[in-house]
């Protein structure tokens, strides 16, 4: 193969490994190279894999973080917010929280439409979506009450293991009695298409260990599939119009029938304008020659926006979570997981209470009323929630007391309505992204919001109003939507869901940059196929929706090429 593949795949997150091994794992069998910036992540340490560290891999493992900022946020009293991404074979599945989330069947629809395509509607989308997962949804004893996802509507033998979690902490089966004796809607399995209600969550994970896009694509690979970590790519090869290869570190690597970017959606839309490809006048200020004036590059940034708050407990901590701040302990724990994959670093940080609803003061304001009529008839739908929200006992973060016990709870914002942008700092590709996903400035998502944290405080039977809580550690009082809003601007920032920056559109839509084949108006054999092209970001968490842009690139290059057959590679 030498410098010369037939595709080149950049990035390794859930959108290319997906798409690089199904590609040459056609029977045509086509040479392909999968190039990364980030590591091999050979490291065997247990705790970079530890799903029970979800919310601190990203701030304890900086190598396998981009680092990226947000500019000063307006509307978030001028913070600069962090804008983490995964970065080595994986991509951001290194780093993520391992919330694994199923949009609404709605959404998948309201993108097929958008687009004119089906092959992006719900029926299709959960066809590849049970093709890719392994879902381990055997529920059996208390948990099986509040969590029972049915079997037709989950794959069982793909890649990707999917944990339903079989031991929770036993506070949280309260928080769960509490919630549906005050008569809350449960919902059995949040990932069935229809979320609303509350429930259980699954996660991107199994027998406590977090499952990434490495771990499920890269570990056998094909020889036709050549995997090269720390080769960041500086530029695409354009010879007129028509990408020929790329550059790493000034070696060219040829690619005789296309390259596909998959690099996310801060650093897609990065290397597209490094290579002449985006707005001319933001193209011009860096000296880069113009390619391809096309405006959409690096627009449309949307991301969903969140606030966490957290209160101490009068409880005693479960014992389990001894393993947090007992050395002995933790080696114990530590040991189990490798043993049986059992344990309390397979149980902390399981139960999480998730809840996407629907918040009806927010669909009669008149932010709602001003949206155009066809974002007002999706909201509308029945599956499709305002916010979600979430419950979750916490482990002592640095400097707060170990022998305590938290209550953590969260709200996210869905069907975000604020658009920002990604431009280039400079024409060196060293340089980070300027990346201003403008959070909370559309008057709809400041009022969905705060109406979204009232709805959630006042869940019936929620725990933080139970007789436990001892005291908000930064919870405002809710007293008052001005309160709400200010405890929002200090408070609020974003999920790191970035997307649509290069997004997917009909040929009418003057902002679209990709169609539904992935391929790049104006240059041949280019397309892209990350998370940069939703036309909008779809209500949930984003891993498994990106999983499915890879998937679904994949099958339709497969029957582009006819690499269904051995003869034609
Ligand atoms: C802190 C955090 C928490 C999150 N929590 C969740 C969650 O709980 N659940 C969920 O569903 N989603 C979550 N997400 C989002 C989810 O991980 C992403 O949406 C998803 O990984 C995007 O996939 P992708 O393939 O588009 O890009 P990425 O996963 O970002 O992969 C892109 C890859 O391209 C590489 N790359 C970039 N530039 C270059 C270059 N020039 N040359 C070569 N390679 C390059 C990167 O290093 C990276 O490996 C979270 C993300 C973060 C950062």
């Amino acid at each position: 193969m030498g410098d010369s593949f037939d595709f080149i795949i950049v990035g390794a997150g859930p959108a290319g490994t997906v798409l690089a091994t199904r590609l040459a794992k056609s029977p045509a069998a086509p040479s392909v190279l999968l190039l990364e910036a980030g590591g091999a992540n050979n490291d065997p340490s247990l705790d970079q894999r530890l799903i029970s560290n979800r919310m601190t891999t990203a701030s304890t493992k900086p190598d396998l973080n981009w680092g990226y900022k947000t500019v000063p946020q307006s509307h978030l009293a001028n913070r600069v917010i962090d804008y983490s991404r995964g970065k080595g074979l994986g991509g951001s599945t290194l780093i993520n929280f391992g919330f694994w989330t199923v949009p609404p069947s709605a959404d998948y629809d309201r993108w097929a439409k958008v687009v004119g395509d089906d092959a992006f509607s719900w029926k299709q989308m959960q066809q590849r979506l049970r093709k890719l997962e392994r879902y381990h949804s055997k529920v059996e004893g208390p948990v099986e009450r509040y969590c029972y996802p049915s079997p037709q509507d989950h794959g069982s033998d793909g890649e990707l293991d999917v944990e339903v979690p079989k031991v929770i902490e036993p506070e949280v089966l309260s928080f769960f009695a509490e919630i549906e004796k005050a008569g809350s809607p449960i919902n059995r399995d949040l990932n069935s298409g229809d979320p609303i209600g509350i429930g259980l969550m699954v996660s991107s994970s199994h027998r406590g260990l977090r499952t990434t896009a490495q771990a499920a694509f890269l570990e056998h690979t094909p020889s036709n599939l050549v995997v090269r970590a720390d080769s960041a790519v500086d530029r695409i090869v354009l010879q007129d119009k028509t990408a020929v290869g790329v550059e790493v570190d000034g070696k060219i690597f040829r690619a005789s029938k296309e390259v596909i970017l998959c690099a996310g959606a801060l650093d897609t839309p990065k290397l597209l304008m490094l290579s002449g490809i985006g707005d001319k006048d933001e193209l011009k200020k860096h000296d880069i020659p113009v390619v391809q004036d096309l405006p959409g590059v690096g627009q449309n940034l949307q991301d969903h926006t969140w606030v966490p708050w957290a209160y101490q407990r009068k409880a005693p901590p479960s014992q389990s979570y001894d393993a947090w701040h007992n050395d002995e302990a933790a080696a114990a724990a530590r040991r189990q997981i490798e043993e049986d994959g059992t344990g309390p670093f397979a149980v902390n940080g399981q139960g999480y209470v998730l809840g996407f609803l629907k918040d009806e003061t927010t669909l009669k304001s008149d932010e709602f009323k001003a949206l155009p009529a066809a974002v007002q008839r999706h909201l509308e739908e029945p599956t499709v929630p305002t916010f979600e929200t979430a419950f979750a006992l916490m482990s002592p973060m640095p400097g707060m007391d170990p022998t305590k016990s938290y209550l953590m709870t969260a709200v996210l914002l869905q069907n975000n309505q604020s658009v920002g942008s990604v431009r280039l700092a400079s024409s060196n590709a060293k340089d980070a992204p300027i990346c201003d996903p403008a959070l909370l400035s559309h008057p709809f998502d400041r009022t969905c919001f705060i109406n979204a944290v009232k709805a959630a405080v006042s869940i019936p039977g929620n725990p933080t109003l139970s007789d436990d809580i001892d005291f908000p550690l930064n919870a405002p009082s809710f007293a008052s939507d001005e309160e709400i809003w200010s405890f929002l601007q200090q408070n609020a920032g974003a999920t790191w869901h970035m997307s649509c920056t290069v997004k997917m559109g009909q040929e009418d839509d003057e902002s679209a940059c990709v169609d539904t084949h992935f391929r790049l108006r104006g240059i041949e054999n280019l397309r892209v196929a990350d998370m940069s092209v939703t036309p909008f970001l779809p209500g949930a968490h984003p891993t498994l929706t990106a999983y499915l842009i890879g998937e679904t690139a994949a099958e339709k290059m497969i029957a582009e090429y006819g690499l269904n057959t051995q003869s034609k590679a």
